[in-house]
């Protein structure tokens, strides 16, 4: 499991060891040095000679820059800091002069004009260093971005470092082989480090080292497309408490998933109740039963109208109202279709009288009850998320839910007390007792309609499997549906790998992607 803590965390962990005198800095700065070493290697199959530029920032990001510069200056690299503040860490800058890298200051002649023709003398000269400044960052052949780390404050990058960064970006574009390898130290300059924000320019990284822990904004979106792979230094903190937000890899889903063992029988495994689709829209029961079934169900049973064509597709499903252990409620559930409607609402109503763990999805959303128990399941995509808070008298749009997925699934959870899914590229989890999960697993085909009826089918199978634990345990819940995500996004890979995905073929790849992951895990 991949877990990451905030800024303060972490702070307040560095803490006792700066005290005692441990040097942390000197720990990230040369594992920062080795990975530029590996980078230069593995592009120019040599380090001597290599042209290294460094963007360096007011505080100890910079100062993380710099002494890695001075490592590298020694190993025989070219190093060019570019000082973007008024003044930058001394300790690293003695270090780098010492070890022979040179330092320039850069100013765009933007900031704090005097009389007009001082102004504009400084402006022209502001703007021709600027402009040096980014021809050597483009054609260096790493730029390290050491300019804002755990500092920084909300908004992104202002001024000088705004601006440079901003020509820079115009300048190279990420796909071209010849332009620079960027390094990011700590977090990509500028993110919002905590919540995954990206309010102003951000140098896109190739490989983010961090230090001492994984942070939330480089799981987050859409700070986590601009970290590039992450690379994590440990400083040997000691990071006490819960992790502010986790990722679960393959072993982590292995150690969820219910395997039956000799005494299983169908109902110990757990029977799903799905109530999706609609003889006009059949297609959501179909792919709904179909990702329960094929995600190993003790048994599913169909409540609806379009029972004829999930018999046609699945004929191991059941038709009509019996015991389950967990439901999935409304993929495919029009807003008019008032029969399918009330089937959802009673199936919503022996939830919650009698406990048993669900999906609510799509159609359902609306019909969720004012107050739910954390182990109902909440699937929303940002659409959905937006119109849910909004008619709870939150005034958010689509496009808000998705700048800030956490932070509204957050919202969405203490509203219902739920937990919540929220369906993306990245698809952000938050639970009770403040779990979250962060996964990235999908690929980008995955976004084809009918994709989500098979998470809800797939992670009714599991709360199904598991629904004793579930109600005992409600942050269990979070991870069961993080962990469907995972497995829902590696089916996707599995389905047709690299290219385009239909929802049935995804469906259709889940048995052979568990069997693979229950291998390994
Ligand atoms: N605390 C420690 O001992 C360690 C810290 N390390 C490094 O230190 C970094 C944190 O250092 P700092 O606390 O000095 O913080 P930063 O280096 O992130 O920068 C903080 C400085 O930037 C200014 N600033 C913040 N936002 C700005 C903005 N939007 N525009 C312009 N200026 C802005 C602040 O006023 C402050 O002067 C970490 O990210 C990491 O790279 C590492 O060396 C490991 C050990
Ligand atoms: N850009 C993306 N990359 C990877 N997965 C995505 C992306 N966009 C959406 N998804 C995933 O695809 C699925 C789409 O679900 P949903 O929006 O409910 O579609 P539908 O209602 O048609 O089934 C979700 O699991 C979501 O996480
Ligand atoms: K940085």
């Amino acid at each position: 499991m991949l877990l990451s803590w905030t800024s303060a965390q972490v702070r307040a962990a560095e803490e006792p060891l700066l005290a005692a005198g441990v040097p942390l800095m000197a720990r990230a700065s040369s594992a920062l040095a080795g990975a530029v070493v590996r980078v230069l290697r593995e592009r120019r199959g040599a380090v001597v000679g290599g042209r290294v530029v460094l963007l360096v920032g007011p505080g100890n990001n910079g100062g993380d820059a710099l002494h890695a510069g001075a490592y590298l200056r020694r190993r025989g690299v070219d190093v060019l800091a570019l000082a973007l503040a008024p003044r930058v860490h001394d300790e690293g800058r003695a270090a780098l002069v010492r070890a022979g890298g040179r330092i320039q200051a850069v100013t765009d002649g933007a900031a704090g004009a005097g009389r007009e023709a001082r102004a504009q003398r400084a402006e022209r000269s502001g703007a021709t260093e600027l402009e040096a400044a980014v021809r050597a960052a483009a054609g260096a052949d790493v730029v390290v971005d050491g300019i804002l780390g755990l500092g920084a404050r909300p908004g992104g990058l202002t001024g000088t470092a705004a601006r440079l960064v901003t020509l820079l970006t115009q300048r190279t574009t990420p796909s071209d082989e010849r332009g620079p390898v960027v390094v990011a130290v700590d977090t990509p300059s500028g993110i919002g480090v905590d919540d995954g924000g990206a309010a102003g320019v951000v140098l896109p990284a190739d490989l983010t080292v961090t230090f001492g822990a994984a942070k939330p904004g480089l799981l987050l979106p859409p700070a986590t497309h601009l970290a590039g792979a992450v690379e994590l230094v440990h400083l040997g903190l000691d990071l006490g408490g819960a992790p502010a937000l986790a990722r679960l890899e393959d072993a982590d889903a292995a150690d969820l998933w219910p395997v039956p063992g000799p005494a299983a029988q169908k109902y110990s495994r757990g029977v799903v109740g799905v109530v999706a689709g609609t003889p006009r829209y059949p297609g959501a029961a179909v792919l709904a039963t179909s990702a329960a079934v094929l995600a190993g169900a003790g048994m599913v049973r169909y409540v609806g109208d379009a029972g004829e064509e999930v018999l046609a597709h699945r004929p191991e499903v059941v038709l009509g109202v019996g015991r389950v252990q967990a439901w999935v409620l409304g993929p495919g559930v029009a807003p008019d279709d008032d029969a399918q409607r009330g089937r959802v609402a009673s199936a919503l109503e022996g939830v919650l009288h009698r406990g048993e763990p669900a999906v609510v999805d799509a159609g359902a959303l609306d019909l969720l009850p004012e107050r739910v128990p954390a182990h109902v399941v909440l699937t929303p995509h940002a659409g959905e998320l937006a119109r849910l808070l909004s008619a709870r008298g939150h005034d958010v749009a689509r496009e808000q839910v998705e700048a800030e997925p956490w932070r509204w699934a957050r919202t969405a959870h203490e509203e219902t007390g739920a937990t919540v899914l929220l369906k993306g590229h990245v698809t952000v989890v938050v639970g009770p007792r403040g779990a979250a999960y962060a996964q990235a697993d999908a690929p980008a085909w995955l976004a084809t309609a009918g994709a989500g009826d098979v998470l809800a089918g797939l992670l009714g199978a599991l709360l199904a499997g598991r629904a004793d634990d579930a109600v005992e345990d409600p942050t269990l819940v979070p991870a069961l549906a993080a962990a469907a995500a995972l497995v829902h996004g590696r089916a996707g890979h599995h389905a047709n790998p690299d290219g385009p995905l239909h929802a049935g073929a995804v469906a259709a790849a889940i048995p052979a992607t568990l069997r693979a992951l229950l291998a390994r895990g």
